[in-house]
């Protein structure tokens, strides 16, 4: 082993002293990287507001990062964002989010629980995407609120039951898009978010109490929201924490979820051919294969896997590995000589910083042909290619690793594809940008300048939906239901 001390290692730079980097990260967090790793290599360090931070790029070591076989490192960045934007008080989050709920998060959202949850979320994303079309009033709406609102509302009551408040849709966007701004209160007043944040609690606050009041009055399909609200309520907290944990598993049921799709529309609708054929792909498999949008949805929840529906899994994981930049923070809570490949050690002292950049291997040019294109079918030609195995996944996972791996994996995945199949099998979606010019050929662009683990989209494109002319004649007992009194 050949050990490095941190001090040895090349520094960032900054024209301004401790603040400089802090401006730059905001700015643009992803290209500061890049510049980065262009610069100084695959293993360098920065001073982020007087933290020391350690930035590991290559493959091993973003892996070894997440690993953490020494057990040296925390989460805690992760856990003051969530404590910031619960506005909670310190420690509740690891006791409580990622203590005494996080057993039963892993279990309410694991592949064997989602035939439970999905009866109730089928039904409602065909309900929330119909009532949308129901008007037939043809408005452009946002993307982002399109497919936000409707992922917000049906997922929060397939969890919580009916009286989930679903009007809290505008004021949890606000928390959402104002992390930085509650994470650094002094330097960026955020205003507008804490009003937001005030309004969400006090609902969520008048939800725990309703729940709890009738707590075996909920329906069957509430059961994992039941529980949650019950393990909440018996970590006995403050009602202005316990709110504020409610709100941060909220953020992290969510805003990904939510960011993800938003992306997935987006470059669907900006490349015609990719929206046809996927198109073509659901319809042909739920016409030949099951009959009905019902009976796929009734059927075992591997049939949304990518034997049935290739391009759709090929796009989903193109999407993510355009939108999600696989980038890690761990704060090390001990020194150490931390391995970061089979040949070195850095030595770590406590307080500083370890962050795994994944970003040169899932978006690098030198292992994606064409790596900034959205190219719909890359993991199926991968799949058909000679060394297949490298590449049916993405290097880094979009939903990291180790001992914090994304609890709620399996479900997003599936969520999305629900998302995509009812929306491209039941409805016309046309897009155009703010100025009102078709959406055609626009590559949609990423604002990134907030660090989170999905990168929000610019948000100039809106949407027209309107019902998919042929979906009144669709064999689909589901669909036939909520139809019933809709005009065509
Ligand atoms: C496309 C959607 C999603 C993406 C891309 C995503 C991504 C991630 C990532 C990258 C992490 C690890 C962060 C780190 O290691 O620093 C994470 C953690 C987590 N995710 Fe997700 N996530 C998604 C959806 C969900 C959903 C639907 C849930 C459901 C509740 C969920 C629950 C969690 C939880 C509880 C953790 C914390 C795990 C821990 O620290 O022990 N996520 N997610």
């Amino acid at each position: 082993f050949c050990k490095i001390s941190s001090q040895s290692l090349p520094v960032v730079t900054s024209s301004v002293p401790w603040i400089g980097t802090v401006i730059e990260l905001f700015n643009d967090a992803l290209g500061l990287l890049q510049r980065n790793r262009e610069r100084y290599g695959s293993v360098y360090t920065m001073s982020i507001a007087g933290h020391q931070v350690i930035v590991v790029c290559h493959r091993e070591g973003v892996v070894r990062i997440m690993r953490d076989a020494p057990k040296c490192l925390t989460n805690s960045f992760n856990t003051r964002m969530l404590e910031a934007v619960g506005g909670v008080k310190s420690n509740t989050i690891t006791h409580v989010l990622f203590g005494k709920l996080s057993g039963l998060i892993t279990r309410s959202f694991s592949t064997r629980a989602i035939s439970k949850l999905a009866p109730a979320y089928t039904q409602r994303v065909v309900e929330e995407m119909m009532s949308l079309v129901k008007g037939q009033t043809r408005q452009p709406i946002h993307l982002s609120q399109f497919v936000g609102e409707c992922l917000y509302r049906a997922v929060s009551s397939m969890l919580f039951g009916p009286r989930f408040p679903l009007d809290t849709y505008a004021d949890f966007m606000c928390v959402d898009s104002q992390i930085p701004r509650l994470l650094s209160p002094i330097l960026f007043p955020p205003r507008q978010a804490t009003r937001a944040r005030k309004n969400l609690k006090k609902k969520l606050g008048a939800f725990i109490h309703d729940c709890w009041d009738d707590i075996h009055g909920l329906p069957d399909a509430a059961l994992a929201g039941t529980a949650i609200i019950r393990t909440l309520r018996e970590a006995a907290l403050p009602p202005c924490d316990e709110q504020g944990v409610l709100l941060a598993f909220l953020l992290g049921l969510h805003a990904n979820s939510l960011r993800v799709t938003t992306w997935f529309l987006a470059f669907l609708l900006s490349d015609q051919v990719a929206l046809s054929r996927i198109r073509e792909e659901i319809d042909h498999v739920i016409d030949t294969e099951f009959g009905s949008l019902d009976a796929l949805f009734s059927s075992p929840v591997q049939s949304l896997g990518k034997e049935n529906f290739p391009l759709l899994d090929s796009a989903l994981k193109e999407t993510m590995r355009l939108s999600v930049p696989p980038v890690f923070m761990r704060a090390v809570k001990v020194e150490t000589n931390f391995p970061i490949d089979d040949a070195t050690n850095i030595t770590v002292k406590r307080g500083q910083y370890l962050v795994a950049d994944g970003c040169s291997l899932n978006m690098g040019h030198d292992i994606f042909e064409d790596s900034n294109e959205f190219r719909y079918d890359r993991f199926v030609q991968f799949d058909s290619h000679e060394d297949a195995e490298k590449h049916t996944h993405l290097p880094v996972s979009p939903f990291g690793g180790g001992i914090h791996a994304c609890k709620g994996q399996d479900f997003a995945v599936y969520e999305m594809k629900v998302f995509a199949i009812v929306c491209l099998r039941l409805l016309n979606v046309t897009a155009e940008t703010s100025t009102g010019t078709s959406m055609h050929q626009v590559h949609p662009k990423a604002n990134t300048s907030i660090p989170t683990p999905v990168m929000y989209l610019e948000d100039g494109i809106f949407v027209r939906v309107s019902k998919h002319v042929d979906c009144m004649y669709l064999n689909d007992s589901i669909i036939n239901r909520i139809f019933f009194d809709l005009p065509i």
